[in-house]
């Protein structure tokens, strides 16, 4: 039998990682601009969650980082010379210009696409758009990367299909897998595709938020599904509460997360909550019993909770039938709200039946946490097999990994440290060595 499985794969943290306070709407980026960073132990922390999961018995990927200071971008805007004249350069007239090609963004690859498994397309194979990052610019710079290396890992046409991103204009923002979830039985039957999105770009009297951007629209996720092959009565549509991005909810994967048959979310993450449950039972068809809808409300747990804590970033992984452990940031312990109600809910009815904490301070302080860290990609057997299995993590890539960031990676990064022409040299021949780690041939412009 062709039993299918849920893989992640994780965004290796790169060795720019700074903070550098790029994302208005974050409210964990702009807090800790201009504080140093560690990208060496970024990448540690990124490593023992992957490796923890790989050990619990889940298929857990690496996706490797890009290279950053991202000279093609400077010299496409009008910087020239040498690499090391560049970043001088930059550094001088446009400083913010270099933060933002310099970004580690990329180890947030929840946002690298939108994943459909074969279960849900009409070819039957796995689709993969790369999403545009448009509302952000450190981020619209990942889609061609990203692509590449998604192509250097999930190889065979026979079995994936690979998109290139949607346009790259407001209309089409999407931010991939951070706004979608996909509902099934078991993860090689047809599922439910759930797309979530801030705002609709064709229709002026539609509700937006005031304050903060909404990063997503409908059109950018109805033209997926038609990309996908994805058929109507399989995927379902919801807005996000603008109130919540205009606090700080700037993607859906803040406040909701779903696996199988259970949706976790906020009582405040949806415009309309009633249409969104509605619309999933109809979606579940004639099983509607077996969908689980925890709905937490606001008096156990606050918005401004989820946001400090991420509770909801988290990942919702199935063990078994109706057994689903929940991987949470360490500030979900710290938050007496949170981790009460976490507690109760291990211990009631739901599927929830375990709660893992790792520390990602690193990564949580730009905004990420352990679901920002990783793509889910549902695969059959077969398809499991057809992937680069270089990049699958156990016991030799985790320590081959670990030397890898413990040779190339700096302890300390300050935002002045990204003229240093050093760290470029430093990237780029960390990059070189990990391509041929993973064996994924030449992805990175600098290689060609
Ligand atoms: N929720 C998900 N799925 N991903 C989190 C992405 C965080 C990322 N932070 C940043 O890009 C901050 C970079 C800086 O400020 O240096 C962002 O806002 O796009």
């Amino acid at each position: 039998m062709n039993t299918a499985t849920e893989a992640n794969f994780d965004g290796l943290v790169g060795p720019t990682h700074n903070y550098s306070g790029l994302s208005f709407g974050n409210v964990a980026s702009l807090n800790n601009s201009a504080r140093p960073s560690n990208p060496k132990a970024a990448a540690k922390q990124g490593l023992v969650k992957m490796k923890a999961l790989a050990d619990m018995g889940f298929v857990q990927g690496v996706l490797a980082p890009h290279e950053r200071p991202h000279i093609p971008t400077l010299r496409r805007l009008g910087f020239s010379g040498s690499d090391a004249n560049i970043l001088e350069q930059a550094a001088k007239h446009a400083p913010k210009l270099l933060a933002a090609v310099s970004s580690a963004s990329c180890m947030w690859t929840a946002n690298a696409a939108t994943v459909s498994p074969s279960g849900d397309t009409s070819d039957r194979r796995v689709h993969f758009t790369p999403a545009n990052l448009v509302n952000k610019f450190h981020r619209s710079i990942e889609h061609e990367t990203t692509g590449a290396i998604l192509r250097a890992t999930f190889r065979d046409e026979q079995y994936f299909a690979h998109h290139p991103a949607l346009p790259s204009v407001d209309h089409f923002g999407d931010e991939g897998a951070a706004n979608h979830t996909r509902f099934c039985h078991g993860y090689g039957e047809q599922g439910i595709e759930f797309f979530v999105y801030g705002m609709e770009a064709f229709n002026n009297n539609a509700a937006k938020p005031a304050k903060f951007p909404a990063r997503h629209t409908l059109e950018a996720s109805q033209a997926v599904a038609r990309r996908h092959g994805l058929s109507a009565n399989q995927v379902v549509y919801a807005q996000q509460n603008p109130d919540v991005i205009d606090a700080g909810v700037f993607h859906n994967d803040v406040i909701a997360v779903g696996n199988r048959n259970a949706h976790f979310y906020h009582q405040e993450a949806f415009l309309d909550t009633t249409k969104m449950k509605q619309d999933l039972l109809k979606a579940w068809g004639d099983r509607a019993s077996q969908l689980h809808l925890i709905e937490v409300p606001s008096h156990a747990v606050s918005v401004q909770d989820c946001i400090q804590s991420y509770l909801f970033n988290s990942q919702l992984l199935s063990r078994g039938d109706d057994d689903m452990v929940l991987v949470v940031p360490g500030e979900c312990e710290n938050n007496p709200a949170v981790w009460a109600y976490l507690n109760s809910l291990v211990a009631g009815q739901s599927p929830i039946n375990e709660i893992k904490v790792f520390d990602l301070k690193q990564s949580m302080s730009n905004g990420g946490g352990p679901a920002c860290l990783r793509l889910r990609v549902a695969l059959t057997q077969t398809e499991q097999a057809a992937i680069n299995p270089s990049t699958i993590m156990n016991n030799t890539l985790f320590e081959r990994l670990n030397i890898w960031v413990d040779k190339h990676y700096r302890d300390e990064l300050h935002e002045q440290d990204l003229a240093d022409p050093q760290l470029l040299i430093e990237s780029r021949t960390a990059l070189d060595e990990l391509t041929k780690i993973l064996d994924l041939g030449h992805v990175y412009e600098f290689q060609t």
